[in-house]
């Protein structure tokens, strides 16, 4: 690992999965409106049940940064986006795919991630919580900014994609970027390879994720 480049280090250390999910023919197939309604709607219910342990895990990345400057981005983004915009979102877009927000049967797949998020919110190790939270805001950058203009005119797609693109999400994403560049280099070789265990299986699961929606 070269300094300051850990988080480099670890995407890379993660392909071709990587990869094959920010090129996912799911995540294509939102970024052109193309996405069959069955499938999308079988994807926002189980990504709402994602994001309210994805939330919580935000609400321990506040507590367990290791600095104030730290913990700021993060009350931030739990704020403005967790709890507004993309609550909002899930709301219009699960009623016009005719389900609604409620209480779901879990995919294996669901159960897993938030399974790995939860490990990483109870371990209140920041740097392992850093590396869920990095993976998953990452690599929905990585295929929200292949979307080629104009996007799609429908809303459910549309705003999907804007959610996980813009000058805001990219700043987001540069700040926990940046988190696992300032920690890596005193984690020592054994905690760069614990995070990079965590950062592996979120890859994974991410993939995964998309596998299911796809059908
Ligand atoms: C599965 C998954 N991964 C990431 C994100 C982006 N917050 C999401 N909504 N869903």
């Amino acid at each position: 690992m070269s300094e300051g480049n850990f988080s480099e280090w670890l995407r890379a250390q993660c392909e071709p999965t990587w990869t094959e999910v920010v090129t996912h023919p799911f995540a294509a197939a939102i970024s052109t409106g193309e996405a069959a309604a069955d499938d999308m709607r079988r994807y926002l219910i189980q990504d709402f049940q994602f994001v309210d342990t994805f939330t919580a895990l935000l609400g321990a990345a506040v507590a367990c940064a290791d600095s104030f400057d730290a913990r700021v981005p993060y009350g931030q983004f739990l704020g403005q986006v967790a709890t507004t915009e993309e609550k909002t979102y899930f709301h219009r877009a699960l009623e016009a795919l005719g389900a609604d927000a409620g209480p779901a049967v879990l995919e294996p797949v669901t159960e897993d991630f938030r399974t790995l998020m939860d490990e990483a919110r109870t371990s209140q190790d920041y740097p392992l919580i850093v590396a869920v939270l990095c993976v998953a805001e990452w690599t929905y950058l990585g295929w929200a900014s292949r979307a080629a203009q104009p996007y799609p005119d429908d809303f459910v797609y549309r705003e999907w994609i804007e959610l996980h693109e813009g000058p805001a999400f990219r700043q987001w994403v540069a700040f926990l970027r940046g988190e696992l560049d300032r920690l890596g280099p005193a984690l020592g070789e054994d905690g760069r390879q614990e995070v990079l265990s965590v950062f592996r299986r979120a890859v994974e699961l991410e993939k995964h994720f998309f596998d299911m929606a796809a059908g």
